[in-house]
């Protein structure tokens, strides 16, 4: 069996004495979508973070096996170069530029590679013919996601004046751009409608089936979660308190528990409730 495209082992991050993260194992598969879930400030993002180089982990491993290359310890790597071994992200916030058209915010994305082909800036300048077809490359592939998620017609409209939904493709449409190995979404549902949603579930799908990449998805719309995830990691107060498939977490005690809390003492119904109300005040 091939080691997972992602392997996560005992990660752990600190913040003062806060324990975000708590030695959380976790692996994402090729072809494979993995959901990240649990309650509001479990540490799911601040995993995130520590997978695509914004936090440096207190402790713990984080390897990225690429094919045809050595396994990558993207915890030793500077946060800038994480994304150009093929981990990419979306953010809770979406953040393109809001001024620039879809297609610039899909080329812009692209900028380092290129200008590395273009000698930073020199053959570019003198236009020679390397940088010319490294150019119209990155152009073509803009253009292909634009077409796959469904963006020609707003594709030279600014990113900012379109509607949420919207930009939330242009954001997948952007990291997709780059050749990811491993697209990290980070809540891809939030402030979607349910039709918009989905459409995001279907896309995220036939992305997984054709494009070879692993997907890991951290998302509070549990419909969507349990819809399209192929396995479902659960952390709450920083630790792991479960994996499985969707229908193993659907019936987890462990996961229902840290959910809905321990239960309440049973709620009257509102008609019943009155009913015992008026006949209290009837005795007083
Ligand atoms: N930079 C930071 N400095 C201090 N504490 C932090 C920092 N980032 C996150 N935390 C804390 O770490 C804990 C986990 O936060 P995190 O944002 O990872 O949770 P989450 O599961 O993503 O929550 P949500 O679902 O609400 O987005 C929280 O208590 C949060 O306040």
């Amino acid at each position: 069996m091939s080691a997972p495209l992602l392997s996560v082992t005992g990660l752990t991050m600190r913040f003062g004495g806060l324990v975000a993260v708590d030695g959380v194992n976790l692996t994402a598969e090729t072809n494979k979508i993995t959901a990240l879930i649990g309650p509001n400030g479990a540490g799911k993002t601040t995993i995130f973070n520590c997978l695509t180089g914004f936090y440096k982990p207190t402790s713990g491993e984080l390897i990225l096996n690429r094919p045809d290359h050595a396994p990558v310890s993207l915890q030793s790597l500077p946060g800038y170069q994480v994304s150009r071994h093929g981990v990419v992200r979306t953010f809770q916030n979406i953040r393109l530029f809001p001024r620039m058209t879809v297609l610039e915010n899909l080329l812009v994305a692209q900028h380092v590679g290129l200008m590395r082909k273009a000698a930073f800036g020199v053959a570019g300048l003198i236009g020679l013919k390397g940088w010319r077809a490294a150019e119209k490359e990155a152009i073509d592939r803009a253009r292909f996601w634009i077409e796959r998620l469904d963006l020609t017609s707003v594709a030279d409209e600014e990113a900012g004046n379109l509607s949420y939904g919207v930009q939330r493709r242009v954001e997948i449409a952007r990291a997709m751009n780059t050749n990811p190995l491993l697209l990290c979404l980070d809540e891809p549902a939030a402030g979607l409608n349910p039709k918009e949603t989905g459409v995001l579930g279907e896309l995220l799908q036939g992305i997984r089936e054709q494009f070879g990449i692993g997907i890991l998805l951290i998302e509070h719309d549990m419909g969507l979660v349990m819809g399209i995830s192929d396995r479902i990691h659960v952390v709450e107060y920083g630790r792991k308190i479960a994996e499985g498939t969707p229908e193993e977490i659907r019936s987890d005690e462990r996961v229902i528990k840290a959910y809905l809390g321990e239960p309440d003492e049973e709620e009257l119904p509102a008609i019943v409730a009155e009913d015992v109300a008026g006949q209290e005040g009837g005795r007083a």
